[in-house]
């Protein structure tokens, strides 16, 4: 008799899962190796930005009250008693009718209060010394970027739990972190299951397939921000499988299977989370594809069973894993992005379960349109690295059409959402 397996909706195993969140311990790396992880401690400024009053553009630091009657009319003079560039600063105070030559970025020296651009001089040079004509008046503070304009000691920055882009590489390396505090990331087991897996240096032969699964998920932990480690893909025999998934266990923090979870002959990941004592979490959701996306717990250890096939695989990670390993790294906006837009197709066939079909953005006038890419099945492979969204059509008794405005996931987003996709029974209680 075959198993009848109960459908969960897809916020309570999202639910399930998040009862095993945990922080990944701090770990301290180097600024050249913090690309893409994520920060242990909120960044705050300690010190002024920029930390002196400096010049903008290169020219004369002087006093703006000097120029005050300056015009094409009337044309002043000042002396130049000094030149500094960037990193220097200089010893004279600017006096009456004084001017300090002074490049981009140098420190306004003391005395002056505003800079004038070299292009808006005339330089004469004197045997009595160098004098420059100004034919404008300033007024004081022009042309100064002033210290702490960019951001004053004490402000917070950035939160714990964001990923490191160019953009947050740029303050750590301002702030004087040669090191810094990261979450370490999860290590995730990847065991790719099926007696037809071939790998990619393998020929094909007939009955046999390459594995994809495999390599696609190491990319999605990768993009998600954990770590993996690769098991040899096991043919389907169960004494093999629940030899290498107990190992993996013991040397990782989470584990991936893949294939194997749904009702054959030769799916054994069902009889394996018996043995093994673990407890299941669901083998059944209220979605397509993915619907036989499985996850277990032995020991406050995570065992997730995607699907063989290649859609749900990736889907099944995306909607559970994903925010596992974010939460893991401490981020508050764990999910994946939505936002709405436009569907381009008509998908008039009503389906009880939610549906996440691969789809692609289109802009139009500054307006989000979607349209599916490829083949909507759960075994199609060439979809994946087509799509850019999830399209959600929520499940229920009505069908989809071109014109509707639907709900779509970011797949290549880093913003993340607070909260997940939600069904409408949930956003209607
Ligand atoms: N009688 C039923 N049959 C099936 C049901 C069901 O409810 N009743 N569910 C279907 C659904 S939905 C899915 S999804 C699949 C899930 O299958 P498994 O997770 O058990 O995966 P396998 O049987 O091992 O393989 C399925 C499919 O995927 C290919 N595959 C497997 N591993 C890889 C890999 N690493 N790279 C690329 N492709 C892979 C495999 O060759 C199969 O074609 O079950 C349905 N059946
Ligand atoms: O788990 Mo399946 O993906 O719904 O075809
Ligand atoms: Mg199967």
């Amino acid at each position: 008799m075959v198993e009848r397996r109960k459908p969960m909706w897809v916020k309570d195993a999202i639910d399930y899962v998040m009862q095993y969140k945990k922080h990944g311990e701090i770990e301290i790396v180097s600024l050249d190796d913090c690309d893409g992880r994520f920060l242990a401690e909120p960044l705050v400024a300690d010190h002024d930005v920029p930390p002196f009053n400096r010049s903008p553009y290169d020219g004369f630091a002087l006093r703006a009250v000097d120029t005050k009657n300056a015009s094409r009319d009337n044309p002043l003079s000042l002396k130049v008693i000094d030149e500094i560039g960037a990193g220097h600063v200089s010893e004279f105070e600017v006096g009456h009718m004084e001017a300090i030559r002074i490049m981009t970025g140098a420190q306004i020296p003391k005395g002056s209060d505003s800079v004038v651009m070299l292009e808006l001089v005339k330089e004469e040079k004197r045997s009595e010394g160098t004098l420059i004509t100004i034919k404008r008046s300033l007024k004081e503070g022009e042309n100064i970027s002033f210290q702490g304009e960019d951001t004053k000691k004490g402000n917070p920055l950035i939160d714990r739990g964001v990923a490191i882009n160019p953009g947050i590489k740029a303050l750590l390396a301002t702030f004087g972190y040669s090191n810094v505090k990261v979450s370490r990331r999860p290590l995730i087991g990847i065991i790719a299951t099926g007696s037809e897996l071939l790998n990619p240096d393998e020929e094909l032969v007939p009955g046999k397939i390459r594995n994809s699964n495999g390599y696609m998920i190491e990319s999605q932990i990768l993009r998600a921000g954990a770590q993996y480690k690769r098991y040899a893909s096991i043919s389907d025999n169960l004494d093999k499988l629940y030899e290498t998934i107990k190992l993996a266990l013991d040397e990782c923090d989470i584990l991936i299977t893949t294939g194997g979870v749904s009702v054959g002959d030769y799916d054994y990941l069902p009889e394996i989370y018996r043995r093994l004592g673990a407890n299941l979490l669901f083998n059944k959701i209220a979605m397509r594809p993915g619907s036989v996306t499985s996850c277990a717990e032995k020991d406050g250890k995570l065992l997730f069973g995607l699907s063989g096939n290649p859609s749900a695989c990736y889907i099944g990670f995306e909607l559970f894993v994903r925010p596992y390993i974010r939460t893991w790294l401490c981020s508050e906006r764990p999910y994946l992005r939505t936002i709405s837009g436009t569907l381009k197709n008509d998908f008039s066939k009503p389906n009880p379960f939610s549906r996440f079909v691969r789809g692609k953005i289109v802009y139009e006038n500054g307006n989000v349109f979607v349209e599916p890419v490829g083949l909507d099945k759960s075994g199609v492979v060439t979809s994946l690295a087509w799509a850019d969204c999830l399209m959600i059509l929520p499940g229920g008794t009505r069908g989809y059409m071109n014109g509707d405005q639907i709900e779509l996931l970011l797949l290549e987003d880093q913003q993340g959402s607070e909260k997940p996709w939600v069904e409408a029974k949930f956003s209607k209680s």
